[in-house]
């Protein structure tokens, strides 16, 4: 199975952002968190400054949307170029409609789930999105210690998935470190968001490699783990 690691620049130095994405050129993803202040008590970029890293991006970006309102502005982001982006379901009451939208303009369409938020209600449609992203910390910052009790959901995801052959991408984000990765793996994780512990490493391209030979050693095909 297919393995990517996305590291978040929430945890880059913001006056360098340029040299830290050259950094990570062997990630897969860039993860890019955009808040608004109101769905979560922080505040990051705007459209303008998603499109200027994404000038300057050695790979694509995945855009994780930490805002109300993703009808409104959901679709700017996917219209900017953004190779993935992700939305809240507990933001709109209309997620098929938006994750209809963002595949339109030609991104990937994905729902973000968080710790407290159920993911039964997702796994009948499951096929109208791209990505899930279960979050394994409250969102709004970087830097919070991995929730294992959000891994039921993955499990029950990575069930889901199988059964219909689903390749819809699993996303962990938050507390990703190398003691962590293979906790997420194991329960079904294919796409891993990691900021501090790919920044604050001495070399992130080392760490990024690291990240993926330690998700890979635990991935395992979709469903129950025989
Ligand atoms: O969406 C978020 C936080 O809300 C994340 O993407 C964080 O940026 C991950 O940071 P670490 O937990 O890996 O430091
Ligand atoms: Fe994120």
């Amino acid at each position: 199975m297919s393995i990517r690691i996305n590291p978040s620049i929430l945890a880059a130095d913001f006056v360098n952002i340029e040299s830290a994405l050259s950094s990570i050129s062997s990630a897969d993803l860039v993860h890019v968190d955009v808040m608004d202040n109101h769905f979560v008590p922080n505040l990051t970029f705007g459209p303008q400054m998603v499109e200027r890293i994404q000038q300057v991006s050695p790979v694509p970006l995945d855009v994780h949307l930490m805002i109300d309102d993703p009808e409104r502005w959901a679709p700017g982001y996917a219209e900017l170029g953004a190779y993935s982006v992700t939305f809240h379901a507990e933001a709109t009451d209309s997620p098929v409609a938006v994750a209809r939208r963002l595949r339109d303009i030609g991104a990937r369409a994905g729902i973000a789930v968080k710790p407290g938020t159920a993911i039964e209600p997702y796994l009948d449609i499951l096929d109208e999105f791209d990505l899930v992203l279960v979050m394994t910390v409250e969102p709004g910052f970087g830097g919070q210690k991995f929730m294992p009790e959000t891994m039921p959901k993955l499990r029950m995801l990575s069930e889901a998935a199988g059964r219909v052959g689903s390749d819809i991408w699993l996303q962990v984000d938050g507390g990703i470190s190398e003691d962590t990765i293979g906790i997420a793996a194991e329960a079904g994780a294919d796409t891993f968001v990691a900021g501090s512990s790919v920044f604050a490493a001495d070399n992130p391209g080392l760490q990024i490699d690291l990240l993926r030979r330690a998700a890979s050693a635990h991935s395992h095909a979709r469903g129950p783990k025989r």
